[in-house]
């Protein structure tokens, strides 16, 4: 569920007045996300997203994110704009919360992709990586090796109540991730968080990408690696789907071709890129109460998706993948 507060329809009426968007016909819970609570506004004149910031989400990366969206939109990418109230600003304060409201795109989050999808996937990041180079906002990675080790550590020996190989696994690939990680490629602003579930998608065609919540300054490839592992398997990351992988790669490339440094150090960003996940559900996991209405996400997921890559190495990324669709 990702509806944490209640908005009455005289609240919903005198907010969306701030806005020159015409008037409420309807507003609606959207039950999907985690993070924040959602609603889907309709005026007599268009559909709008109103987001209520909840959690994880520090109101100083606000104008970074909504500016990031507004500077993506304006370059051509599927990005929803943020609209501005009528005195220009891009969030407002509700009962000491902050809110936005966001342009509404047509699509839906698909569960098992097609490679056609995958592609399509892979050029919209690139032409996100592209058009993002020139955002002038700027906000540090705060989820990079380091912290993964951090929230291990804040896990402690709870790390054996989700299961009890995940320790052997940390401990396995962590120092090798902290030694070994990449320095020097190229940087730009990345998604951070390209999963199928913040991705409209219209039949083939993207149609909008969103949930820009993790946006930093990082590795293009970093960002290539993440959308890799969250795209290119079974939802348990029990089965490796090379076609997606491959077709993910080759969209990614017919925009923005990789470098040589960039593909080698893929089977590490996507390893990492795995282990990011596998820190943050394990940190969410022992964190939210067993009663809590959001719907905990399985870090062995990704732990199985960490161990694939170590094992893999190069395969999933050779110069194969960069021929065909
Ligand atoms: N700009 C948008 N256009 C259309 N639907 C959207 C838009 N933004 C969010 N949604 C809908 O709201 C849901 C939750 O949004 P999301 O930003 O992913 O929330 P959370 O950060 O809580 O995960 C999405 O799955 C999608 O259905
Ligand atoms: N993609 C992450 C979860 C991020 O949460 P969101 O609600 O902000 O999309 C994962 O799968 O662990």
């Amino acid at each position: 569920m990702a509806v944490y507060t209640h908005l009455g329809a005289e609240d919903l009426a005198a907010l969306i007045a701030h806005y020159d968007v015409g008037t409420l016909v309807s507003a609606k819970g959207i039950a999907e996300g985690v993070s924040n609570s959602n609603w889907l506004i309709e005026t007599d004149r268009a559909r709008y997203i109103l987001t209520m910031y909840e959690r994880r989400i520090e109101l100083d990366d606000l104008p970074f994110f909504l500016g990031l969206l507004d500077h993506l939109s304006a370059a051509g990418c599927p990005v929803p704009r943020t609209i501005h109230d009528r005195e220009g600003r891009g969030w407002r304060m509700l009962d000491g919360k902050a809110i936005a409201l966001i342009e509404f795109l047509p699509g839906v989050s698909v569960d098992h992709p097609t490679a056609q999808q995958a592609h399509a996937v892979g050029m919209a990041l690139g032409q996100l990586h592209i058009a993002s180079a020139s955002y002038r906002g700027s906000r540090a990675n705060d989820l990079r090796p380091r912290d993964w080790q951090a929230l291990f550590d804040r896990c402690g020996a709870d790390l054996a109540r989700i299961d009890p190989e995940l320790a052997g696994l940390t401990a396995r690939h962590m120092p090798d991730l902290l030694d070994r990680w990449p320095q020097g490629l190229p940087e730009t602003v990345i998604h951070a968080d390209l999963f199928p579930d913040n991705v409209l998608m219209l039949g083939d065609r993207v149609g909008g990408l969103i949930d820009f919540y993790f946006a930093c300054r990082d590795f293009a490839a970093y960002d290539v690696a993440v959308t890799h592992a969250a795209w290119a398997f079974d939802p348990t990351g029990a089965h490796y789907r090379e076609e997606i992988g491959r077709a993910l790669i080759a969209g990614y490339e017919r925009v923005r071709p990789l470098s040589e440094e960039e593909r080698a150090a893929l089977p590490l960003l996507a390893r990492g890129a795995a282990m990011r996940f596998v820190a943050t559900r394990a940190f969410d996991w022992l964190d939210t109460p067993d009663d809590a209405l959001v719907t905990r996400k399985d870090p062995m997921d990704f732990a199985r998706r960490v161990q694939f890559y170590a094992e893999a190495g190069m395969a999933p990324f050779d110069l194969q993948g960069r021929s065909g669709n």
